[in-house]
């Protein structure tokens, strides 16, 4: 069972959760959150404290960064067209339903496909299953997310238990060779283009060097010959270029040849410089290398998936336990210091609590209810197990803030979740109410949609705890005290918590003798004459509002007349 919230508790749940949620490193890890939606229900609050007790612990926090590196491994299934599987006619239908590859009974439709595959000894020998007609299609995934395997490995270190993701990254070094290769045929126009430029300006170099050592004797000489016919000559003269040309020419491409593991005969003898490569031979090699390459790969990856096959199962619970470790994580980093409540019967109490979206809040100690064992804070003997308790003090004192404290201590402990106080006692509720004051709502419009939350809240029964925020600031005094004087009643006979903020505590106190008036008091004036507050209230005493305190400031100031007159407004004060 769900705990209720009103609008405005669950506002507050809202910003609890963002909180959590800032510290996850993969969005996805968010879904956790929901399983940890407050609830009433005893037993389930203390199952998630003990899973959250046990798995907290091991949480260290070099986990983040590699979880930040774990990417999903998606294996999708897709139709290979450079493949054909032969079988036999009563496998025809089981083949084709795979939807892997093209499928025959007929091996005349081999005809152009680089792998051919057969159950009936046409081709390379398989069964019938997706990892043995596409291994491909799960070992390049597992392939491209080596990064991701890595950290998981580490994570499994780091966590206690030991990944799969070692044992998989092992099986795929047997890929490495045949996948530097595939990467070489992607480069292949750009390595083939950088040698044809490479080898152009060794040969203009050369020519350049020849045209230096002719001196002009010799081209007298070749003129002559040239005149007389005798070509032979000249040609013998300059074939001993042509030779070093053709040398630089075999040299490059025995060196291609080795890189690319066959052999390749690119450039052109024809026209020797400026040497190219016609693009047609580019495009043959490229078939050549890819063909060879795709069976190539087809065979390496049957044999990393059969030894990496029995560990993917494995290997997507680790994935999916990578959310739950970020979750964790979030949660570990959230709650840092926080302490369990104890999960009891009456009321709600804490020790040193601190609210959350303070920044370096005064800890602060409060109970509505009865009071604990072990909950002996200075002044708590006035404690008296009340469940409507009367909030007074100073403007700005913090009772809004309290109330706030209250509501996320109380939304922390039933999502089982560790509270921000050094101990604390909360009893599962059904209802939990969070009444802001509305500061720009004046007039019956207001007072009326308040008044009717208000006793919204107090219908039916069950465990409630029910938080007001100065109710009478929409109405007269007077009629104040009448109206919630009469709702904590009410509310005092359903046995519901209540914890309202009120500056008519000294009205309220006469009019209901079962509540306590709890005050948050200055401790003084600090050196700009401003107020210090503790934000500790005082139990069972009035908290003076921020008027007398200022009277009482103004009668120790002043001398004379004036300070006379001071004191006697002060007293009015004391006399109530
Ligand atoms: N425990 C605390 N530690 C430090 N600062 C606090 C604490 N509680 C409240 N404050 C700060 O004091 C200021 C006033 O708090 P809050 O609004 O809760 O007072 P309030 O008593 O409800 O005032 P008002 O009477 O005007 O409604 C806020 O700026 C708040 O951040």
């Amino acid at each position: 069972m769900t705990l209720k919230l009103n609008l405005e508790a669950r506002s507050i749940y809202r910003s609890i959760q963002e909180e959590i949620k800032k510290r996850l490193v993969l969005s996805e890890s968010a879904r956790f959150l929901e399983n940890f939606a407050p609830v009433s229900d005893r037993a389930e609050i203390l199952g998630r404290q003990a899973y959250l007790r046990e798995n907290l612990s091991g949480i260290r926090p070099e986990l983040r960064e590699y979880l930040s590196r774990v990417k999903p491994i998606k294996f999708r299934r897709d139709f290979l067209h450079d493949r054909v599987l032969i079988v036999d006619e009563s496998e025809l239908g089981k083949a084709e339903s795979l939807g892997l590859c093209e499928v025959s009974t007929n091996i005349e439709d081999a005809e152009g496909y680089p792998i051919v595959l057969s159950t009936v000894g046409y081709g390379m020998d398989v069964e019938i299953t997706p990892s043995q007609i596409a291994p491909e299609l799960y070992v390049l995934p597992l392939w491209e997310n080596r990064e991701t395997l890595e950290a998981l490995a580490r994570i499994g270190e780091l966590t206690g238990r030991e990944s799969v993701a070692g044992e998989i990254l092992k099986g795929l070094e047997a890929l490495g060779e045949v996948m530097g290769r595939r990467k070489l045929l992607e480069d292949l126009d750009e390595i083939i283009a950088g040698k044809e430029r490479e080898l152009n300006e060794k040969i203009s170099e050369r020519l350049e060097k020849f045209s230096l050592t002719l001196s002009g004797k010799e081209l007298l000489d070749f003129l002559n010959e040239l005149k007389t016919g005798n070509y032979e000559a000249i040609f013998s003269h300059f074939g001993e270029v042509e030779g070093e040309i053709l040398d630089l020419i075999n040299d490059a491409e025995n060196e291609l040849s080795e890189r690319f593991g066959v052999t390749v005969e690119l450039f052109s003898r024809e026209e020797l410089y400026p040497i190219s490569v016609p693009p047609e031979r580019v495009e043959m090699l490229h078939e050549e290398l890819e063909r060879e390459l795709k069976v190539e790969f087809y065979l390496k990856s049957r044999e990393v998936l059969d030894r990496v096959m029995p560990l993917l199962p494995r290997l997507k619970e680790e994935l999916s336990r990578v959310y739950e470790l970020d979750f964790l994580q979030a949660v570990k980093t959230f709650t840092e210091g926080f302490a369990f409540p104890e999960i009891w019967e009456g009321g709600i109490a804490f020790v040193g609590g601190r609210h959350l979206f303070i920044e370096n809040p005064q800890p602060v100690s409060y109970a509505v209810g009865r009071k604990p064992r072990g909950f002996d804070t200075p002044g708590s003997e006035a404690i008296r197990d009340e469940k409507v308790v009367i909030l007074t003090g100073a403007n700005s004192g913090g009772k809004t803030s309290l109330l706030e404290l209250i509501t996320q201590i109380a939304l922390l402990a039933h999502m089982g979740f560790p509270v921000p106080a050094e101990k604390a006692w909360v009893e599962p509720l059904g209802e939990l109410f969070f009444f802001r004051r509305k500061r720009s709502a004046y007039g019956a419009g207001a007072f009326e949609t308040a008044l009717r939350s208000f006793v919204r809240s107090l219908r039916g029964t069950g465990r409630k705890l029910i938080l007001i925020d100065e109710f009478e600031a929409i109405t007269e005094p007077g009629a104040a005290v009448k109206i919630i004087g009469e709702l904590l009643k009410v509310a005092h006979e359903k046995g519901f918590y209540v914890v309202i903020v009120s500056h008519l505590g000294e009205d309220l106190k006469m009019e209901l003798p079962f509540a306590r008036v709890d005050g948050i008091e200055a401790k003084g004036l600090d050196e700009n004459l401003n107020l210090i507050v503790d934000r500790q209230p005082a139990f069972g005493k009035l908290g003076r509002s921020t008027p007398e305190l200022i009277v009482e400031r103004l009668a120790r100031k002043k001398r004379g007349k004036e300070r006379e007159i001071f004191e006697r407004v002060l007293g009015a004060f004391r006399e109530k």
